[in-house]
């Protein structure tokens, strides 16, 4: 049995309307006609992702086509961007659409001038970090505050303008309103950035989920190893995150919850020696700096009550040191 530290009655001190996503959501329909496509930018499991321009005030903007999925999915997503939309670092909604023919929304946002985080990172100094991590942890801790997990977090979700110096967090297709005691489906977040929690299959947790994902786009900026844990399955992904925090530590964890370790693990888990994160420090990871390092330690821990929330996380020293020259 497992409870959020914080905001764990962030959905039960407000209307049964701001979280209650099964009765359907009301939705201001605008014009599908307003807005022409310009390009497509992307694809994924749910949706279509085209650059798109505004025919009234010629704005360009991004339009998300959402692939027919469960009409419960949709009103989810649509009901978190309505109550999170305004907020510090959320993607802006600017209009919901509906294709005429095949009845499928589209969720028109602002645009982000992206550049692809692959290229992004590489130049990345200590202040940059410290100034895109504060930006991705005020979102987050917006989002936590007012009840919702985001449960994606990764550097694909995260949009970087780096000539406006603006981030936007995207794509709350996998958002969920957060209830104690409920036990929520294990399979979201990709691959890479899923939690431990989410590996051993314990559902009740929480906002903390979103703090993993952010560790491990940390130590992979830090450490120059992107993903920084990189399974080929999902058994493998807490056995790549058992070579680094060891064996012994995951069993501590899993007595904790009175959890044991699924059977899919018996003949590929081994004895791992928890390593040190100076393991990880050599001459090519020059931001490898202490107080990086320790905050590393302080996010990606197995226990996702033992992680440091969003709001600790802008207390920690990381982001109070000076960086440049
Ligand atoms: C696949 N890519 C590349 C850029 N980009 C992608 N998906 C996006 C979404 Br959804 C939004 Br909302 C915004 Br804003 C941008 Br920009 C997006
Ligand atoms: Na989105």
């Amino acid at each position: 049995y497992s409870v959020a530290r914080v905001y764990k009655d962030a959905c039960a001190k407000r209307p049964q309307e701001y979280w209650d996503y099964e009765q359907g959501v009301t939705v201001e329909w605008g014009k599908i006609d307003n807005y022409e496509i310009v390009n497509k930018i992307g694809r994924g499991k749910y949706s279509e992702v085209f650059r798109g321009k505004c025919v009234v005030n010629d704005e360009y903007c991004v339009i998300k086509v959402l692939k027919p999925v469960k009409l419960k999915k949709i009103y989810r997503e649509l009901k978190i961007l309505t109550n999170l939309t305004g907020g510090p670092n959320v993607i802006g909604l600017l209009d919901i659409v509906q294709d005429p023919g095949s009845k499928i929304p589209a969720l028109i946002f602002e645009e982000v001038k992206n550049v692809d985080f692959r290229t992004l990172y590489l130049k990345f100094t200590l202040p940059d970090i410290q100034y895109y991590f504060t930006q991705l942890l005020v979102a987050l801790d917006y989002c936590h505050s007012m009840g919702i997990m985001h449960r994606d977090v990764k550097p694909q979700n995260v949009m970087i303008d780096p000539v406006e110096r603006k981030l936007r967090l995207i794509d709350w297709g996998l958002a969920e309103f957060y209830h104690p005691g409920v036990d929520y489906n294990v399979r979201v977040a990709s691959r890479y950035h899923k939690g431990p929690e989410l590996l051993v299959n314990l559902n009740q947790y929480d906002y903390s989920l979103d703090l993993w994902s952010v560790g491990c786009m940390l130590a992979a900026i830090v450490f120059k190893k992107e993903p920084f844990f990189k399974g080929s399955t999902n058994p493998d992904q807490l056995v790549k995150i058992a070579r680094v925090l060891g064996t012994r530590e995951l069993l501590e964890y899993l007595d904790k919850y009175g959890l044991k370790l699924p059977q899919e693990y018996d003949d590929i888990m081994k004895d791992f020696q928890r390593k040190k994160w100076t393991d990880f420090i050599n001459s090519d990871t020059p931001l490898a700096v202490p107080e990086v390092v320790s905050l590393i330690d302080s996010l990606l821990r197995y226990d996702h009550q033992e992680r440091l929330t969003a709001k600790e996380t802008l207390d920690h020293a990381f982001f109070h040191k000076d960086f440049s020259k």
